[in-house]
């Protein structure tokens, strides 16, 4: 018999996230079914889209969230005892799965993790997953940076942020960074070796630009919106290209209830630019092809990839909020 530990939303969110809505519960498994897998969770993600995306979920319902898991038990002839998988189980210990019945359209939610060599399998919530597409996608596709081109970055110390500084900074570009402490400033200017980088809370980001973009920025990877974003927009060359990664700094708020931000469309057409959001689900069909990339990458030494990891399964409320404050200098994990 095995018994699953899960946390499930208990109160839906109401602006920042507290230990309140969570709920931890047990749960006895069913023995498998002909096709199903047992899976039991070693690393799990947290990640800002949990915030957002969970504004639509009944309370009840188990947190949602990706996970690395290890098949102890298979009645299915394809999967075998002590493979690692991707799966987007939840919040949850132990998953039955049955591989051949899920959705095959959008984001992939399930697939037996590639070889990462003598690399940790965690790597694949990270670098080599989700956010490691999302930048490498993101960036190059919507951004489509050229060599000597000023880079501008926000949230630039976490899992995204930081990789796409890495291929600006492999690409040739001039790459600024924005992020929350002078700690991860000073990691980004002498680890990552940005040309610049500032702590957004307590510098002006018009005067940042105007130091270290004096001429104009060319590409803005935005993570976080807001009247931040507004201001980095109004910094931008002529024919500037802005990838809309994500919005963290809305995040916590109703999304009745949004901030009203600097108007953006006199800078929108004077300068020509482009402002383009995306999901990352978009580039499914390059998947595997771009965890493949990144890999190469890494063993090119031409991409670090910081983890930011809280022990245990009951630790996950924590991490999560923790993450959303900006505890987290790259990629924030849970080790079971
Ligand atoms: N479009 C897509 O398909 C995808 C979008 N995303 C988005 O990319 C962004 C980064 O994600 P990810 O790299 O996983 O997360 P991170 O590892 O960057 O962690 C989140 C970080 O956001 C920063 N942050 C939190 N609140 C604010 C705020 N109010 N203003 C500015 N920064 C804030 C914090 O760093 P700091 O100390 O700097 O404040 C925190 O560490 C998110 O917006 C996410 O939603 C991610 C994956 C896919
Ligand atoms: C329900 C799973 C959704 C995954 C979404 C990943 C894209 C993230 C967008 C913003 O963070």
């Amino acid at each position: 018999m095995v018994i699953a530990k899960k946390f499930i939303l208990e109160k839906p969110f109401n602006g920042a996230p507290t230990e309140d809505n969570f709920k931890l519960l047990e749960e006895e498994l069913d023995e498998l079914n002909k096709g199903e897998i047992l899976v039991e969770a070693i690393w799990l993600s947290v990640d800002p889209y949990i915030r957002p995306y969970s504004n639509h979920v009944s309370p009840g319902t188990t947190v949602m969230g990706t996970q690395i898991a290890k098949i102890i038990k298979s009645n299915n002839q394809d999967y075998k005892f002590g493979q690692l998988v991707f799966c987007s189980t939840g919040w949850r210990t132990f998953s039955i799965i049955n591989p051949t019945t899920l959705e095959k359209d959008g984001m992939p939610t399930f697939y037996l993790l590639p070889d990462f060599g003598n690399l940790s399998p965690s790597l694949g919530l990270g670098v080599l997953g989700m956010p490691g597409n999302t930048a490498l996608f993101g960036f190059l596709n919507i951004c489509d940076p050229k060599p000597g081109e000023t880079v501008v970055i926000s949230a630039a110390a976490g899992a995204v942020g930081i990789h796409v500084g890495q291929i600006a900074r492999n690409l040739g570009c001039y790459v600024i960074g924005f992020a929350g402490s002078d700690h991860k400033v000073k990691w980004l200017k002498e680890v990552l070796k940005f040309d610049a980088a500032f702590n957004y809370k307590t510098k002006d980001v018009n005067a940042a630009l105007l130091e270290a973009a004096p001429h104009g920025v060319d590409c803005y990877f935005d993570n976080v919106g807001g009247d931040f974003s507004s201001a980095v927009i109004y910094r931008m060359k002529n024919f500037g290209r802005v990838s809309v990664c994500g919005s963290i700094s809305s995040y916590n708020t109703n999304p009745k209830n949004l901030p009203k931000v600097s108007m953006l469309q006199p800078a929108i057409v004077f300068k020509q630019l482009k402002i383009e959001g995306f999901i990352v689900s978009r580039w499914a069909d390059k998947w595997q092809s771009g965890i493949e990339r990144n890999l190469n990458f890494i063993k090119e030494g031409k991409l670090i990839y910081p983890e930011y990891i809280v022990q245990g399964f009951e630790s996950l409320p924590q991490a999560f909020i923790g993450m959303l404050n900006g505890e987290n200098l790259g990629k924030a994990l849970v080790k079971v």
